[in-house]
């Protein structure tokens, strides 16, 4: 009669099983059909124990044993199909949880003088359902018990009872509380593993979108931010210029003669360059600067805090500098590196594509001009 649903427990680690939708294993299923069974032994030898006492009578004990015998069957049953994966996961919960409290609701009916004990034991059964049962179906079933126990109590109110007459029964009701707390206390177990988990898979979507966010943003050869995050931080600063009323400046960068790189000492040599040349502006700009790879080998710096040309010009020039003295000897014996760079200064109403579009012709005039310099736009 105390036959409390027993928890699912989870499966151990390092393990593959098939899941349901509710990530419970068919083996965890199955451990927990022989809890249920577990219930339905203690349960019935404490039954037996009130009948050697007269309390009950044996027949009402076996009836009680072959129904919950019938309970672990049908849960078996229930596995065996796949029930448990069609009604993701809910099979303890839709199928058994009505079939429990049948038992428990019928034995009350019809040996009322354990009656008390198998209400209580009600509880313990709902709360499992409260972890796992969609509010509706939850409601639905509360409603349901809930006029179940009420007729109980109208039709054998007076007859229900805790066998507590003798010392022994007193004992065995004091072992059936126990008991229960036990559940109950497992209950809470379960649902601070639940928790838990719930906790940690938000935790690790938290970590995955984060990772999503970098990959979306990065470039994945130099780390630096991407063409599409420098643009998304280009109409920012934008907006913001709009409303303060001061410019800020871009350059941008391009590598001299990188074919040739590419051509003479590889592709991987060249972008072991790409890298050390990112690593490298990304060390010489300011927190507040933003330096990205705007194309293959083509870098976009962003300076919010420049808003005469004359300064992002001096910053443009210093990174030049900064580029030609870097030691690439390091990366290919004779290699020598240059940058040229186009400066613009963002001016009253001009749009972002405007400004890149003056960037970008200087950076032409640069590259006309004789490559290793910096022009404006
Ligand atoms: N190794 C490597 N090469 C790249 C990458 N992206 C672009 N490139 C190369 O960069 C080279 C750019 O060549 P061009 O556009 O002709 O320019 P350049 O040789 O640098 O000449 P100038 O810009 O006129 O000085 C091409 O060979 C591209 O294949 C990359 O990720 N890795």
């Amino acid at each position: 009669m105390n036959t409390t649903l027993p928890v699912v427990p989870a499966t151990p680690a390092g393990e593959r099983p098939r899941l349901d939708a509710r990530g419970t294993s068919t083996r965890g299923h199955v451990r927990a059909s022989w809890g249920v069974l577990g219930f339905i032994a203690s349960d019935t030898a404490l039954l037996a124990g009130y009948a050697l006492l007269g309390h009950v009578s044996a027949h009402a004990v076996l009836m009680y044993a072959l129904a919950g015998l019938g309970l672990f069957g049908t849960y078996r049953l229930g596995i065996a199909l796949g029930w448990h994966q069609r009604l993701r996961g809910m099979l303890l919960t839709l199928v058994m949880t009505p079939l429990v409290s049948l038992q428990l609701l019928g034995t009350a009916f019809w040996v009322p003088q354990v009656g008390l004990l198998m209400l209580m034991t009600l509880i313990p059964t709902v709360a499992m359902t409260a972890l796992i049962l969609p509010t509706r179906y939850l409601g639905a079933l509360c409603l349901l018990l809930g006029a179940c126990s009420a007729m109980l109590v109208a039709t054998h109110g007076a007859a229900l009872s805790l066998p507590m007459q003798a010392g022994a029964e007193a004992a065995l009701t004091a072992i059936w509380f126990t008991m229960l707390l036990g559940r109950v206390a497992t209950l809470s177990v379960r649902g601070t593993q639940l928790r838990n988990a719930l906790t940690q898979k938000s935790a690790d979507l938290a970590e995955a979108l984060q990772k999503l966010e970098a990959i979306a943003t990065h470039d994945e050869l130099t780390g630096l931010l991407n063409r599409r995050a420098a643009m998304a931080m280009l109409a920012n600063e934008a907006q913001r210029a709009d409303r303060s009323g001061q410019a800020f400046s871009v350059a941008l960068f391009d590598i001299d003669h990188f074919k040739q790189v590419n051509d003479t000492l590889g592709h991987a040599t060249g972008d072991e360059v790409l890298r050390r040349y990112a690593a490298a502006m990304l060390g010489a700009t300011r927190a507040a600067d933003r330096f990205a790879r705007y194309g293959g080998e083509e870098f976009l710096l962003l300076m919010p805090d420049q808003p005469q040309v004359h300064g992002a010009l001096q910053v443009a020039d210093r990174l030049r500098l900064l580029t030609a003295q870097h030691p690439w000897h390091e990366v290919a014996e004779a290699l020598a590196i240059t940058v040229s760079a186009g400066v613009a200064t963002q001016r009253p109403g001009e749009t972002t594509a405007q400004l890149l579009a003056r960037a970008d012709g200087a950076l032409y005039a640069a590259k006309h001009a004789g490559r290793n310099r910096v022009q404006a736009g």
